[in-house]
């Protein structure tokens, strides 16, 4: 039986390096599904893999993060196709509107904390978020709602007697507690609601081993380091991208200081690539795995402790189960009221 690995956000950057390193490694005994909002990109990505790997088994899914009634019938399909699903990279991810603080990114490279800034981002970066079309914070929606919400679709052919299965999140070292509340997890009053809903994935697969382990399902976070790609080139829109590869011998100086400049895509997926081939029981719950790569160029993985406690995911966790049945209610009030005004046109 070949084994299902479905991968959100797989048309471009560190998901679609994933997959071809998936590939590379086994072409032949695995199933890969590239879930994907844009199936123009989808088809293209899809493409390229199979040039390298004519006889691999990638299959597409057209799934916007972002909108319940898409992951509602996307996790339809995926249930209608598999039977088993023994990976589910829950990749995709937006920051969208990022502003970048010139001034406090100066003052950084003239303090003590300039490793960290430029390791984590932190103080420099802010976003500006707007609302879906379910009345939800987009980051939020995309980057953690909707992936949770695919988890619990999924859930039958996730948790399967006899088995066990893996939830791989790219999170980023950019999570911060600080960014997070509990009393607004959508981040609808912050100015860092990237950072908020990195946080909250941090705290969300904590509290998915605490409910799902025993059924087979285990979950881990990753950080792929920084990394170029469109994500990245968007954080200074007056930058071509030309820009950025000719800052490259920048980055690889810098990366002699702090080994999370991963800068490839295939870099940053290192750590997605190494959980592949662990035992899940093996990994740490309260740990992120970060794709580091040295000066020398050289790709490891090394498991850091999170600023994450259980008492926080559980209540995380109770919120958006809440959540879940309202959007769940507020979904079935949509359908009726379409019935109604189509039953009224006939
Ligand atoms: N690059 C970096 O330095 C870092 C990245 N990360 C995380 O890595 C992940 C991958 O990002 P990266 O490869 O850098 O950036 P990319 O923009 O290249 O990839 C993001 C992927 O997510 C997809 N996506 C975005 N929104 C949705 C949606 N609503 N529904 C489905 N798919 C969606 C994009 O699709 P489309 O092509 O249609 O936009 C794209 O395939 C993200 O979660 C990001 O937060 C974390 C730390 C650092
Ligand atoms: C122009 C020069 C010389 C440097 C560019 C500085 C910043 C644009 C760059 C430095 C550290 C980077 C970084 C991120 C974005 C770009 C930087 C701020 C992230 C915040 C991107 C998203 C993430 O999830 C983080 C892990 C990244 C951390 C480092």
């Amino acid at each position: 039986m070949n084994k299902v690995v479905l991968v959100t956000g797989a048309n471009s950057g560190i998901g679609l390096a994933l997959c071809e390193r998936l590939l590379s490694q086994d072409t032949e005994g695995l199933q890969l599904c590239l879930a994907c909002r844009n199936m123009c990109r989808a088809q293209a990505a899809r493409s390229a893999l199979l040039t390298s790997h004519p006889t691999a088994q990638v299959a597409l899914l057209q799934l916007d993060t972002s909108s319940i009634s898409s992951v509602i019938s996307a996790a339809q399909e995926v249930k209608l196709r598999y039977n088993r699903l023994d990976y589910l990279y829950l990749n995709a991810g937006i920051m969208p509107n990022p502003k970048f603080d010139v001034q406090a990114f100066l003052k950084g490279i003239f303090s003590r904390n300039i490793i960290t800034m430029f390791a984590t981002g932190k103080g420099i970066l802010t976003q500006k978020d707007s609302v879906t079309s379910d009345d939800l914070q987009e980051i939020f929606a995309t980057n953690i709602f909707g992936h949770f919400l695919l988890i619990r679709e999924l859930e039958p052919i996730l948790c399967q007697a006899g088995k066990t299965s893996q939830l791989i999140w790219t999170s980023s070292s950019n999570a911060h507690r600080s960014a997070f509340n509990l009393e607004d997890i959508q981040h609808q009053r912050g100015t860092q609601p990237y950072s908020s809903s990195k946080y909250a994935s941090d705290l969300l697969s904590l509290a998915l081993n605490t409910h799902f382990n025993k059924q087979g399902l285990y979950s881990s976070v990753i950080c792929p380091g920084f990394v170029m790609t469109n994500l990245t080139h968007g954080i200074l829109p007056c930058f071509p991208a030309f820009l950025w590869t000719l800052l490259m011998p920048v980055f690889w100086l810098i990366r002699i200081f702090t080994n999370t400049f991963t800068l490839t895509p295939y870099n940053g997926a290192e750590a997605l690539f190494w959980l592949f081939k662990q035992k899940p029981q093996s990994l740490d719950p309260q740990a992120k795995y970060h794709s580091l790569t040295s000066g020398l160029g050289k790709n490891y993985t090394q498991p850091r402790k999170m600023d994450v406690d259980l008492e926080t995911s559980e209540a995380l966790y109770d919120k958006l189960l809440k959540l879940e049945s309202e959007v769940r209610k507020y979904l079935k009030e949509k359908q009726k009221s379409t019935r109604a005004s189509s039953h009224f046109r006939t």
